[in-house]
């Protein structure tokens, strides 16, 4: 049909019997010598082949925090600060106790296994051959792909929108705390859940609005402290070039001061209390806030870095008014305040912001992170510093926003120019004079490090923070990461030492395809990208291999940053059949429909575009917004443009959704003709896929070895047991996609008109609004006085009206009772004509 066969010439039986397993064997695999090379050649497999995967819905993806729950206490969890809140003057007046809950770590059990549902093969040969087939344009030295933007807007962003915010609490990590007393007094304990492992943080929106309204409260206590003292004081403008002490408080004032100097007081002693930060790192934002930590357990590194933020920022609130010795032009001071009011500024960029808070709090930038659009953001606090116990990734994350957070959402002045700012940012990249500040105030003194290389990950001199291990390949591991603007992502580490060079090429393939299918919505978008070994890349590249036998020896690694998945059909589909097999339901055809349809449609995409994907199987389909996308080109191949097939060279796909041709690929079929692989081996993947959301199990799964499963894959007389199903279309579309033929097999433009998806309209099947119908209802008509003519014509509407009234459903799947229908209403046509005839002579 697509004429794209070298097929194997088929048996001279096509068809086939109905016995489950035929002992008649297809062209090469009936072999021996063939059958032990395929073996051979599988476990000469370049993807480790680790044990054989099973075909029960295992789910492979593994979401691990990197650390133990305990890192956990202490984070902090603030709310969302209005940008337009956060423009006002704010100090934190009293911030109050903060009560934790024994945070959980992510149940691993509520995770899903990580496990191997199914062998990966190398096919029986291996060409080797490797041509150089990137197209001119693609020059990975040249093209740097756009990089998201770091920049975050408050003007045109919510900074953290509730849209955003996932409805459920994930029990993962809880910390439910409680802002002292005005919390206390509202009775209302905000707990927020903040997921490590998935791909988002979620927070109740009830959890969210009480934060945001604990939140508020403290900025509008705060406010009025600078309200107040603005007003008793118009030497505190705005802009904070003329701060000074209580000198010159007009008398009337006088109570309100003592009032405010009660405040101040009240946040004083709260500055001498070891201070916990915690983070909601959302899908887009970190927010922060300082929340008092007398009841918690320790300190850690957040809470330093944390506190050392707050109290810099705080003692320029609390001195500004209240210290006559308090002096912004004094140099310390003046640096201070102009920074941290130039990160109150958090119009624009939210980089710099970071970068400055925690630069100014922290870290003294050097050459190598200056160009990291982060730059300083990513800062580590001394390991040894007695504020410090085991931290998390996330809670370094958590540090590292957390202070520009909390530095932003806290503001004591009018916003500072972007001049100042500037001046500011410059300012506080001197080392001397930070040194100065932070040593003013006897903490320990961090040292300047760079990034921890177990937390994080640099693609393209961009950092990006492990938050996680989702999953790992054949060839790969997977990471969930987190960019400086806070954007998650999936990051795949693909290790190249020990592989062959043939091998390596495909995985810069892969890269190729990736950036060939950018912008298309139902594959996944790769973000960036990063060979380490630029000399095995440009060797590749250039087609110049030398050894293309041989096997990389240096360390190098493939970066990919790819757009996150939360969830795989493979893990989607494990749960929906825990779900049905503990309700005794069958699957529900509008859920199979909604995703079939998608699936059909991400192949589609590659089809057209002249790649063959060889590797489909539910692992690979992922849940992005709702919406499955496509991910791991790993072993995908184009399509020559003179040609509709492609060579395998090496991995060709996961056994159980292999196709018939996959497993011989490269053989020679019966007339000699070499077999290949082409769009229909994917289609049988899809059968494959189909048939697993189907019934629960791939249409081989009984058979566990990789030897019988390749005997009755490649056996063209074997057929595949389908257990019954409601619809008879959906048996028609899986045989569709698993006719063993692949020029039987239908394409992807037919499976999307087949009628299972589009099932014909009401009128279509009305049998009143039928044709032959009504012509039937016509000759009824004008017959009423011929008894034998008006009992033919009745038989013949009860036949067109409802034939399965006379044959169970499961009869009318069988093509031997189908043909004994037509044939009886032929005979019964034959019977009126000859009926009619002989009446009208
Ligand atoms: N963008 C992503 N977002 C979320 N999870 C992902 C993403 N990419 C990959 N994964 C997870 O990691 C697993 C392995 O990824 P991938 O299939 O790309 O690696 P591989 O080494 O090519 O694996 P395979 O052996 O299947 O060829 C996937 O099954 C999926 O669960």
């Amino acid at each position: 049909m697509d004429g794209e066969a070298n097929l194997p010439v088929r048996p001279s039986n096509p068809i086939r019997s109905t016995g489950a397993t035929s002992s008649s064997s297809s062209l090469s695999s009936s072999s021996p010598p063939g059958l032990l090379r395929h073996v051979q050649a599988a476990f000469k497999r370049h993807r480790p082949l680790g044990v054989m995967r099973s075909n029960d819905l295992r789910p492979r993806r593994t979401l691990a925090p990197l650390r133990e729950a305990s890192r956990n206490l202490g984070q902090a969890v603030v709310p969302t600060v209005d940008p337009k809140r956060s423009q006002e003057a704010v100090s934190f007046g009293k911030v109050h106790t903060l009560r934790e809950s024994v945070p959980q770590t992510k149940n691993i059990d509520s995770v899903m296994k990580e496990t191997q549902d199914d062998a990966t093969i190398t096919p029986p040969s291996f060409s080797g051959t490797i041509t150089k087939s990137f197209d001119d344009s693609f020059n990975p030295f040249d093209e740097r792909i756009r990089q998201p933007t770091s920049i975050i807007d408050y003007k045109e962003k919510d900074p953290m929108p509730l849209t955003h915010v996932e409805p459920q609490v994930d029990h993962s990590k809880k910390v439910q705390f409680s802002t002292g007393e005005n919390v206390a007094s509202q009775g209302a304990d905000t707990r927020v859940a903040t997921e490590l492992g998935n791909s988002s943080c979620h927070i109740s929106p009830l959890a969210l609005t009480e934060m945001e309204w604990n939140a508020s409260n403290q900025l509008d206590a705060s406010t009025a402290i600078n309200q107040e003292l603005k007003h008793q004081n118009p030497q505190i403008t705005d802009s904070g070039s003329n701060i000074r002490s209580d000198v010159g408080i007009p008398p009337p004032l006088a109570k309100r001061t003592a009032v405010v100097q009660d405040q101040l007081h009240h946040f004083r002693n709260f500055l001498s209390q070891p201070t916990t930060l915690s983070s909601v790192v959302g899908p887009s934002c970190a927010t922060t806030t300082s929340v008092n930590s007398t009841s918690a357990p320790m300190l850690s590194s957040t809470t330093y870095t944390a506190c050392r933020n707050l109290e810099e920022i705080s003692q320029l609130a609390v001195e500004a008014p209240g210290d006559a010795n308090f002096n912004p032009e004094s140099e310390p001071q003046k640096n201070r305040y102009r920074s941290f009011g130039n990160t109150s500024g958090i119009v624009g960029d939210q980089a710099p912001i970071t970068a400055q808070a925690s630069s100014s709090c922290m870290d003294v930038p050097t050459e190598d992170n200056k160009h990291d659009l982060s730059k300083v953001e990513l800062v580590e606090v001394e390991k040894d510093s007695g504020f410090r116990h085991d931290s998390s990734a996330e809670d370094k994350l958590i540090q590292a926003k957390g202070s520009a957070s909390a530095v932003s959402n806290m503001q004591y002045g009018v916003p500072v120019s972007k001049d100042s700012s500037l001046d500011a940012k410059q300012e506080s990249l001197q080392p001397g004079k930070r040194e100065k500040a932070i040593s003013g105030r006897g903490a320990s003194v961090p040292r300047k490090k760079n990034y921890d290389p177990d937390l994080f990950v640099k693609v393209n001199g961009k950092l990006y923070q492990r938050l996680g291990k989702i999953g790992s390949g054949g060839s790969s591991e997977v990471h969930k990461v987190i960019s400086s603007d806070c954007t998650i992502y999936a990051l795949k580490k693909i290790k190249l030492k020990g592989r062959d060079y043939a091998t390596a090429y495909g995985f810069c393939q892969e890269i190729e395809y990736l950036n060939k299918l950018k912008g298309k919505n139902n594959i996944i978008q790769l973000i960036d990208f990063e060979v380490t070994d630029k000399t095995l890349l440009h060797e590749v590249m250039s087609g110049s291999m030398n050894n293309k036998d041989g096997r990389v020896k240096d360390d190098g690694y493939i970066y990919m940053v790819l757009e996150y998945g939360e969830i795989d059909l493979a893990h989607m589909l494990s749960q929906k059949w825990k779900d049905l097999d503990n309700s005794e339901q069958t699957i529900d055809e509008n859920w199979l429909r909604f995703y079939w349809q998608q699936i059909l449609q991400a192949v589609n995409t590659i089809h057209e575009e002249r790649i063959v994907h060889s590797d489909l199987k539910p692992a690979n389909f992922l849940l992005v917004k709702g919406s499955l996308k496509l991910i791991d080109f790993g072993i995908a191949k184009a399509i020559m443009s003179d040609t509709t097939n492609i060579q395998r060279d090496s991995q060709v796909g996961t056994l159980s959704y292999m196709s018939p041709e996959a497993f011989m690929c490269n053989e020679n079929d019966a007339n000699g003709n070499v077999i290949k692989c082409g769009r229909p081996s994917d289609i049988w993947s899809l059968g494959c896929i189909l048939y697993q959301m189907v019934y629960g199990r791939t249409p081989f799964s009984e058979y566990k070895t990789f030897w019988s499963k390749f005997k009755v894959i490649t056996d063209p007389n074997h057929e595949i047991a389908f257990g019954p199903v409601n619809n008879p279309w959906l048996l028609d579309l899986m045989k569709k996609c698993l006719a063993w033929d692949r020029n039987e097999r239908w394409r992807i433009p037919q499976l999307l008109k087949h009628p299972f998806l589009v099932p014909p309209v009401p009128s279509q099947i009305c049998p009143h609004q039928n044709h032959s119908y009504k012509l039937l209802e016509l000759i009824a008509g004008t017959c009423t006085d011929d008894k034998d003519a008006s009992a033919l014509c009745s038989q013949l509407r009860q036949l067109l009206e409802d034939p399965i009234v006379l044959l169970d459903s499961q009869s009318l799947k069988s093509r031997s009772q189908q043909c004994m229908l037509l044939s009886r209403m032929s005979k019964i046509c034959s019977r009126l004509q000859e009926h009619l005839a002989i009446s009208e002579r």
